[in-house]
């Protein structure tokens, strides 16, 4: 499908508040991941089947702690109310998912910027690149976040385990490829503030929150705020039907997605689905949204390579590269 020329078109036509297609309920799997060891297979086969059909799921008894989360969400917000001179101190360098950017990501859906700004954290680039913000500035930040980016690999290495088993690999095959020991890592939490849109003019409503994409990465950890809604996503299957669903974020829940590198990793078996993230509607909350995404990205010397063959192989480093210069072309 064109997404391009679709999206556009639909922007045009709905310059107020209230979004593009349509919107219709679907049923997001909702997984229960408590006593994770005895029940793997019984787990792995209900993640398999949720990937497989629309490539989104909800966790539960996930193991990291609520405080934890609500942390996370608060250090996250410190940064972000920084004045900008001192966030432009450690600014996004092109090609590269570390630092601050303030609504720079063009996506090709929309050919627009995301109406937000985001802190990415990828932790060899951020020594590298000297990247964090200083102890000055905001003490403590690079502890916090660390720590919090440690739990969701490995939240995200349990899930992933799931599908290597389901895949014929073994069971660390994916912890292995993601080694956060290795300078070749390139997995990366990113803190994303969506600006308030209280007050703000009808025509502010025609942009994104986020527009329409599929992630690049092998899997998606995404912390959300009960009550700080949007998310949309159009499974593949239905996507000519331009019909969005809404996953309102419940806590307790971690919402979960395949991205474009395990899909072709499974030989196009698992699905990376379109989603995005819709300004809030006449009657919703209108403040800012925070989001606390995870992204799983397989170490930069890893090479892909399905169980069926369906591909040539090629290394995650190469397969992000393309990927990120087809998002921040204009930078
Ligand atoms: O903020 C969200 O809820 C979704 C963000 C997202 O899809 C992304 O950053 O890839
Ligand atoms: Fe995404």
């Amino acid at each position: 499908m064109n997404i391009q020329t679709d999206t556009l078109a639909e922007l045009a036509k709905e310059a107020t508040i209230g979004g593009m297609g349509t919107t219709v309920d679907r049923e997001i799997p909702v997984i229960d991941l408590s006593d994770f060891d005895n029940r793997k297979h019984e787990i792995a086969d209900a993640l398999w089947q949720a990937s497989v059909d629309i490539g989104f799921f909800q966790v539960y008894n996930h193991g990291i702690a609520q405080d934890d989360i609500d942390a996370a969400f608060e250090t996250a917000w410190t940064f972000f109310a920084l004045p900008a001179e001192v966030k432009a101190k450690t600014p996004m360098p092109k090609g590269i998912n570390a630092g601050w950017e303030f609504k720079a990501q063009v996506r090709p859906s929309t050919g627009t910027p995301d109406n937000k700004e985001s802190f990415q954290l990828t932790r060899p680039d951020m020594i590298r690149l000297n990247l964090w913000p200083s102890e000055d500035d905001l003490p403590g930040f690079r502890e916090k976040m660390l720590r919090f980016e440690r739990q969701n690999w490995e939240l995200g290495m349990r899930i992933l385990s799931c599908f290597a088993l389901k895949m014929g690999f073994a069971e660390d095959f994916f912890t292995k490829a993601h080694d956060p020991s290795s300078d070749q890592y390139q997995s990366t939490l990113r803190l994303i503030h969506y600006m308030s849109m209280e007050g703000a003019k009808p025509e502010d409503f025609s942009s994104w929150r986020a527009g329409a994409h599929s992630d690049f990465d092998c899997l998606t950890i995404l912390h959300q705020k009960e009550g700080e809604g949007g998310l949309q996503v159009c499974p593949g299957k239905d996507a000519a039907l331009k019909e969005w669903t809404d996953v309102p974020p419940r806590k307790g829940y971690i919402t979960c997605n395949i991205g474009d590198m395990l899909m072709r990793w499974s030989d196009d078996q698992l699905q990376s689905t379109l989603h995005r993230v819709r300004m809030p509607r006449e009657n919703e909350y209108m403040g800012r949204r925070l989001s606390l995404p995870f992204f799983c990205q397989a170490n930069r010397d890893a090479v892909m390579q399905g169980p069926l063959g369906k591909y040539e192989a090629i290394t995650a480093g190469e397969y992000l590269t393309r990927r990120i210069n087809a998002n921040f072309a204009k930078k």
